[in-house]
Order: C-alpha cells, then sequence, then structure tokens
C-alpha cells in the first residue's frame, strides 16, 4: 500500500508553484548553472524512515546548511565556553554576508551568518593545520551526519573562490580583531570547500534528523554530537538561522532551520522529524523561495510550528483513592498515565502534598506512563522521600517499564532516591503478592527497593 504521506509530499510538490521572480544565486558562477526547476522533498523520522519525493537524489552543494553542523563540531571539540568567546548568538537582522561584529566584543553576532561561520570553521582544527587536514575534518565530521561518506564539489568550490572577496574580506576583518589566529586566506579557503560538499536532499533530511533527535543518528545509531550541543544548535537555527528573515520565518514556520544558497533548506523539530527542500531559485533573502512555500505549508497542515500548543492530554492521574490489597490491608494507590513532564509531576506533587494519604502503604503505579523526565522523576523522589520521612511504605509498580527520561536513565544512576525504601513491582496485583508473602514469612511489609 503507498503511503498517503507520501501522497501528501507529491501534492506538496504540485501546488508550491515557482516563483516567477526568484533567481538561482549567480555570485557563485556554478550555481547559476543548475537547474531552476528541481525540486525535491523529505524527510526522516527520529527512528530513520524516510519519505522523500521528487528529485531527492539530485546532487547539489550544500553551502550555509553546514554552517550549524560545522558550528556543533566546534562545540563538541573546544566546549561551549571558548567557542562563545568567538562566536556570538544574538540575531543579526542582516544579510549572511555582512561585515559586521558585535558592538563592544567585537565577535560576528552568531555562527549563522558568514563571519560567525568562518570563525567556526578556524575552531575545528589546529591553528597551523593545512587546507588538507581542514577539508578532510569538515568532510568527516559532515559524514558522520550523513551517515555516509560526503565528497567536495571542486569545481564549484573553485567558482566560489575565484569571487570570493567578500568572505575574504570578512577572513581579513576577523583577523584584525585576533578572532582569527589564523592566515584568513586558509581559513577562507577551508570555508568555501566546506560550502561545496555534496548532499542530495535525503542526506540533508537525515542530517537535520540527527539535530532534531538530540544528537543521535537516526541511521547509524551514532552520538554524533551530545544532546545539550544539539540543543544550542538548534536555539541558534531558531533565532539566526534565516539572517534578516528570521522573525518572519519563526512566525510562520516556528522550526529551526538552516537555508543555503545552492537551494537547500533544512528544518529540524525537536523529538519528531527532520526536513529538506531543495529548489535553487532564490528569494531576496538568499534562500529558496519554493522551499519556504514547502516549509510554511508543512507548518501549517502538519500543525509543526514550534509554538503550537498541543490538545490537551488526559490526566496525568487517573485514579487516586483507596484500596484494599489484601484482606484488611489498605493501600493509597495513585494511578498515573501518560508522558510525565514538569507540570505532570506537579499535578501529582500538589495532589500528595494537599491530600496526604492516610493509609500506611502507598503506592504510585506506573505501568500506563510511557516516559518521565528527569525532573518529573526528581520531583516524584522528592515526594516519596518526604511520603517515606512520614513513616509510609512506598511502592512503585511499573517503574521500571516506564521508559525513563527517553531510555537514559535508570534507578541505579539516579541518587536523590538514595537512603529511601521503596518497593518495586511489576503492577498492583505483584506488591499485593509480594506484602502477602513478606506478613507470612513474618518480615516487615515494607519494601526492600534501596536504589
Ligand atoms: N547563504 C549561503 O549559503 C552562503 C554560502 C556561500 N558559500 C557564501 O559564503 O557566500
Amino acid at each position: 500500500m503507498k503511503s498517503p504521506i507520501l501522497d501528501y509530499l507529491n501534492e506538496l510538490l504540485d501546488t508550491c508553484a515557482p516563483d516567477a521572480s526568484a533567481k538561482n544565486a549567480d555570485y557563485i558562477p556554478e550555481l547559476a548553472r543548475v537547474s531552476p526547476d528541481t525540486f525535491a522533498i523529505a524527510f526522516a523520522t527520529i527512528d530513520g524512515k524516510i519519505y522523500a519525493a521528487g528529485d531527492d537524489r539530485f546532487e547539489f552543494t550544500i553551502q550555509s546548511i553546514s554552517k550549524p553542523f560545522i558550528y556543533a563540531m566546534a562545540i563538541e571539540q573546544r566546549g561551549l565556553d571558548e567557542v562563545m568567546e568567538r562566536i556570538g548568538v544574538e540575531p543579526s537582522g542582516e544579510a549572511f554576508n555582512e561585515l559586521s561584529l558585535e558592538a563592544g566584543s567585537k565577535r560576528p553576532l552568531n555562527p549563522m551568518i558568514n563571519a560567525g561561520a568562518i570563525t567556526a570553521h578556524s575552531l575545528i582544527c589546529e591553528p597551523d593545520d593545512s587546507k588538507e587536514t581542514r577539508v578532510a575534518r569538515v568532510l568527516e565530521g559532515l559524514s558522520a551526519f550523513a551517515g555516509h561518506d560526503l565528497r567536495i564539489d571542486t569545481e564549484v568550490a573553485e567558482s566560489e573562490w575565484s569571487a570570493a572577496h567578500r568572505n575574504m574580506a570578512i577572513g581579513h576583518m576577523l583577523r584584525s580583531y585576533d578572532i582569527l589566529p589564523e592566515d584568513p586566506d586558509v581559513i577562507v579557503r577551508g570555508y568555501v570547500e566546506q560550502c561545496a560538499v555534496v548532499v542530495t536532499t535525503r542526506d540533508l533530511a537525515i542530517m537535520a534528523t540527527t539535530l532534531a533527535g538530540g544528537g543521535l543518528h537516526p541511521v547509524t545509531g551514532e552520538q554524533v554530537v551530545s544532546q545539550r550541543t544539539a540543543r544550542h544548535v538548534l536555539s541558534v537555527m531558531l533565532s539566526c538561522g534565516m539572517y534578516d528573515a528570521a522573525g518572519d520565518w519563526l512566525t510562520a514556520v516556528g522550526i529551526p532551520a538552516k537555508s543555503g544558497v545552492g537551494g537547500g533548506i533544512i528544518g529540524a523539530l525537536p523529538g519528531q522529524v527532520g526536513l529538506a527542500t531543495f529548489s535553487p531559485p532564490l528569494d531576496p533573502h538568499g534562500t529558496s523561495a519554493r522551499g519556504v512555500d514547502v516549509f510554511e505549508r508543512l507548518s501549517e497542515d502538519m500543525a509543526m510550528h514550534l509554538m503550537d500548543v498541543p490538545p490537551p492530554a488526559r490526566s496525568v492521574v487517573r485514579r487516586s483513592e483507596v484500596v484494599e490489597l489484601l484482606d484488611g490491608v489498605e493501600a493509597h494507590v495513585y494511578d498515573l498515565q501518560g508522558d510525565i513532564r514538569f507540570a505532570g509531576a506537579e499535578r501529582v506533587v500538589r495532589l500528595v502534598v494537599d491530600e496526604p494519604p492516610k493509609p500506611q502503604i502507598v503506592v504510585f503505579d506506573l505501568v500506563d506512563v510511557h516516559a518521565l523526565d528527569e525532573p518529573a522523576i526528581r520531583m516524584l523522589w522528592e515526594s516519596v522521600r518526604r511520603l517515606d520521612s512520614e513513616g509510609h511504605d512506598v511502592w512503585f509498580a511499573g517503574f521500571d517499564d516506564a521508559e525513563l527520561t527517553r531510555g537514559r536513565l535508570d534507578t541505579e544512576g539516579y541518587d536523590v532516591g538514595r537512603g529511601v525504601h521503596v518497593g518495586m513491582a511489576e503492577d498492583l496485583d505483584d506488591v499485593a503478592a509480594q506484602i502477602r508473602q513478606s506478613t507470612a514469612g513474618g518480615e516487615v511489609s515494607r519494601g526492600t527497593h534501596h536504589p
């Protein structure tokens, strides 16, 4: 059966018409030669499924879409503090190739404009590394995001280099303020090669998904950059990725994104999907005109705008009541459900505080909880600690089944609970069975788990 999602993508290709006023970039002569009718859409889910339509295997140069990835590499290598000394995170409201620096600090305003991107490029290698070493490093890094070996289109690189006056001016400006300690010619040359890395729309979708998934590659399973780094990069893409159209993009589309003058655009929706489009004719901001159209429609049709308020979820607390676990043995059961984050955990904490349980035994039934993030676990443990100190016997039913903070935290690794006795059971029946057994064996009915 053909997926309805593919039909939808094909429909987008049909309905997003070319914009007659948009033209291929021509300041890099080779880019003017790419067929303006080439058009593709692709997206990949964080579990690695790719949907693509149109010319999705057509190869083109990545251009500025390389910037967030190289910036991520710089942060991983140097640490955020060192990178922040050289590159700011403020939207510039200016064109991508503006010769500008932040007043006072004299840093480039952000890593998405050329001044910041050239600086980020310098940070992924040592100051005296050769151009060859830099290019190898760029290819290694971008290939890890793509999940296979990428290459450089040397004709496009030569073509840009032959007319790279503006970027050279930016390089020398950076050198004069010691933002670049290196020879600016070598750095700008390396940056030009970085922009000429060849990708397809499918590659870009996968690369975007790696950022959307917190740095975890959806296909290779490699943690390419840390979750923290991915979050930082996505934030900068959201505020600065679209240069002087960042505000329009943020309000109309609301997806962290980056465009390139080759005609590509990526969007990364945290925790959901990575998206990519390709169509070479550009709008006045240097962004693919048809690509913007596609993203606006996608965001609207699929409610992908980050500021869309999700529909109200069912209450986290399914029931809170006293049940008879065994003959004559009562327990207060908090039956919880769904994905619990801060606001959901607050409901649980509030309930425990406002209506303190009366029976000695208290059970948090987590069988229907799919995920608890770290703050939610911390808040839950804190309630448990207080109940414990007030003399309650606290049990967790189904704790191990809940996918804790997306599987990255386990009870053993969690130390807020240390010193607190919590009974661990599979479900409510198991709590009852364990209590029956320990009473029969003459032991205390108190839980035995000691995290
Ligand atoms: N916005 C872009 O894609 C610009 C990249 C291009 N290589 C340049 O530096 O001019």
